[in-house]
């Protein structure tokens, strides 16, 4: 989509359009009071693919999931910025006409961390990051025996990716607090820790492991109203199941289903893979796709128009 102009009647200089840069989009869609932001789970590029396919807003890009499909782990603090960094830079490439929201964790280790990581999650495209108050060693939100750092540590760390944010980028810092069911938290200690963050200059508000309809409306009812507030759920997990439209009549702003994806996938996967072993051949159902079937699902028609349209013939013969 990038255009270059050169000798074009502007000076030589070189001039670029394209799509509104995605943090920018998320800010429009999260200026929209009326709306929510629906965000389903995505962990690696086939899961965003198929996101993508079907029209959402935004993606948010798990990183429990990012765990799962990049190392085999589960969530326990063992994905590192890195790793992180770069699977959410894939999934925001691929179309960067949609914002991808990224996990980042407690921003992998102290102040200067967290801003490193901000400044690589915008200069990857990523929309906007979530950044929590667990300790280094951290587990998933919905897990007990969390561990939260001080206060004080978590306000120095909202500070540092704010000043990160405001060296030029646009990326939306979404503070995330842990501390409903983590040793020596609770409600409240979520509540003043949020509040907090907004004071400092977080965009965005991500109240963990929220546990019921009411604390959910509690909440909302405490956080400051200027500031759109995010709802994580979870089958399974605390915060109660609730549909988007619940969600948004409540009042949260951004709405993230993280494993919605993992959940279809990895019963799918068992079943192919154990039918395979026992009667030597895959499931009947669904119906093979097959190999240009499979890669429609990643752009494959894109990728052949684009030759051509460059005048190439790789794929005139078909595929
Ligand atoms: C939202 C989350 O950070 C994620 O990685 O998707 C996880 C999800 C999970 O592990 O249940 C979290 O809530 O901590």
């Amino acid at each position: 989509m990038g255009s270059v102009g050169n000798g074009n009647g502007n000076g030589g200089a070189v001039r670029f359009s394209g799509p509104m840069p995605a943090a920018r989009r998320l800010r429009q869609l999260l200026s929209d009071p009326r709306r929510a932001v629906f965000a389903p789970g995505v962990y690696d590029g086939i899961s965003a693919r198929v996101a993508l396919a079907q029209g959402y807003d935004c993606l948010y890009m798990t990183g429990a999931g990012t765990s799962m499909s990049c190392l085999g782990m589960p969530d326990l603090g063992l994905a590192n910025g890195t790793d992180m960094v770069r699977n959410a830079g894939m999934i925001a490439s691929l179309d960067p006409c949609v914002p991808v929201i990224a996990d980042a964790d407690m921003g992998y280790g102290g102040t200067l961390n967290v801003a490193n990581t901000v400044r690589q999650y915008a200069r990857a495209g990523v929309a906007g990051l979530h950044i929590e108050d667990q300790v280094v060693a951290k587990r998933c939100g919905h897990l007990a025996g969390k561990t939260l750092i001080s206060r004080e540590e978590y306000a120095n760390h909202i500070r540092a990716a704010c000043k990160a944010r405001d060296e030029g980028t646009d990326i939306v810092v979404i503070a995330r607090s842990d501390a409903r069911n983590a040793e020596g938290g609770g409600f409240d200690e979520s509540v003043a820790r949020l509040r907090l963050a907004a004071e400092i200059g977080a965009d965005a508000l991500f109240f963990e492991a929220l546990a019921g309809v009411d604390e959910c409306k509690e909440a909302i009812k405490l956080l400051p109203r200027n500031i759109p507030v995010l709802i994580n759920i979870i089958a399974g997990g605390k915060t109660p199941v609730i549909s988007f439209d619940e969600a948004q009549e409540i009042g949260f702003r951004i709405v993230i289903w993280p494993f919605v994806g993992l959940e279809a996938a990895v019963p799918a996967l068992e079943n192919a893979y154990r039918v395979l072993k026992k009667t030597g051949k895959p499931p009947a159902e669904p119906a093979p796709m097959g190999p240009a079937g499979l890669f429609d699902v990643c752009g494959l028609q894109d990728l052949m128009a684009f030759d051509a349209a460059v005048g190439g013939s790789a794929f005139s013969s078909g595929v």
